[in-house]
């Protein structure tokens, strides 16, 4: 009995095993198909998850469009990608220099972007700063900073971009949110607004674009290893300056830019690059409310506490 059921388990398992292989062969041949020659413009290129993603999105045949503030970040990571050698045909990436902040900039800038190769087919609102603080202490100059690059800079740069994919009746936005964009945690009130607020507007979009044939992809991440928080603004407006423990913790940028690459060629709508902790958050938030507001407030009290002491 027990080899009959051992001898007819064996080959179904390696039935399955072999289907799945299969699957697995077939979406990343349909990743590369959608990826391989497209035009994807890359806002904040110049570090962390930005430049991984273009590493990733060069290597898999992409034609890139690189934006950040730093002309020498960009050009030296054009210089890298150029020199770089695939099995793949890849191309040579333009880059495009501008702050997401100044609204008249951004959508001068999207000329620029279009110049390059005539259209845009995935734009990646990736660009982005953090912020702590205390609501109480924070001025709302900071908040409004804050709002700027994370959210008005990314719409400006949507909407000056949408009317030529239209058009073309093709295109694909795609945006870096957080999961602080679901859920809000302590002394990161800007940065959780910011977020909330443009899984909404892309949400908003999503709808909107459908009957256009424009996709929209908004992918959560939890914590990734970059420079974000030495970057972060405090309450007063100075620069935070350190890596937090919780950052350094996070997984690589390169891992979460292969994530990224997947959810764009499966056209997903919406992501959650995440462990189990964040992605629980997520639910209980929805689910118990109240458990997870309580949560919060410990939370809050605890990093207070050991502040003070
Ligand atoms: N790191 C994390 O734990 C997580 C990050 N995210 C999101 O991922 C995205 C990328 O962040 P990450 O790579 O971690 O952080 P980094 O600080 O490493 O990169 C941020 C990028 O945004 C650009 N940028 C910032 N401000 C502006 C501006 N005003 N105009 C134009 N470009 C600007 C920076 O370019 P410049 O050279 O010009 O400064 C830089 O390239 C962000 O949207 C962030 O919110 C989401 C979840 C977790
Ligand atoms: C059994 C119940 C468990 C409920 C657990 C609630 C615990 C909440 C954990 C929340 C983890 C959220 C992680 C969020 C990570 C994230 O999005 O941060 C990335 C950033 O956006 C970067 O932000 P930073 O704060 O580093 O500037």
């Amino acid at each position: 009995m027990d080899l009959m059921s051992s001898t007819s388990i064996l080959p179904l398992l390696l039935g399955c095993l072999g289907i799945f292989g299969i699957y697995q062969l077939l979406q990343r041949m349909r990743i590369k198909a959608y990826v391989q020659n497209t035009v994807v413009v890359i806002t904040g290129a110049t570090s962390g998850l930005g430049r991984e993603c273009a590493r990733v999105f060069h290597a898999a045949g992409a034609k890139l469009v690189l934006c950040g503030r730093n002309v020498e970040a960009l050009e030296e990571l054009t210089r890298e990608l150029t020199a770089s050698h695939t099995s793949q045909q890849t191309h040579k990436p333009y880059t495009v220099t501008f702050d997401l902040a100044d609204t008249g900039a951004t959508v001068a800038a999207a000329a620029e972007i279009l110049q390059c190769f005539g259209y845009v087919d995935v734009l990646i609102n990736n660009a982005g700063i953090s912020y702590r603080g205390t609501i109480t202490d924070t001025t709302v100059d900071v908040d409004k900073r804050v709002m700027e690059t994370n959210y008005f800079g990314p719409i400006a740069l949507t909407k000056a971009l949408l009317p030529s994919m239209i058009k073309r009746k093709q295109g694909h936005i795609v945006t870096i949110s957080s999961i602080q964009g679901k859920i809000s945690i302590p002394f990161r009130s800007a940065y959780a607004a910011s977020k909330h607020a443009t899984q909404a507007f892309f949400d908003c979009l999503r709808a909107e674009m459908e009957q256009d044939g424009i996709q929209v992809t908004v992918i959560s991440p939890a914590y990734i290893y970059t420079n974000l928080s030495v970057n972060a603004i405090t309450a007063d407006g100075s620069r935070y300056g350190a890596v937090d423990k919780n950052t350094a913790q996070g997984r690589s940028p390169a891992e979460v830019a292969q994530d990224v690459l997947a959810a764009v060629g499966k056209r997903k709508k919406d992501v959650i690059v995440a462990d189990w902790l964040p992605s629980l958050a997520v639910y209980l938030r929805t689910l118990a409310p109240g458990l997870f507001f309580s949560i919060m407030a410990f939370r809050a009290r605890k990093e207070r506490k050991s502040k003070n002491s």
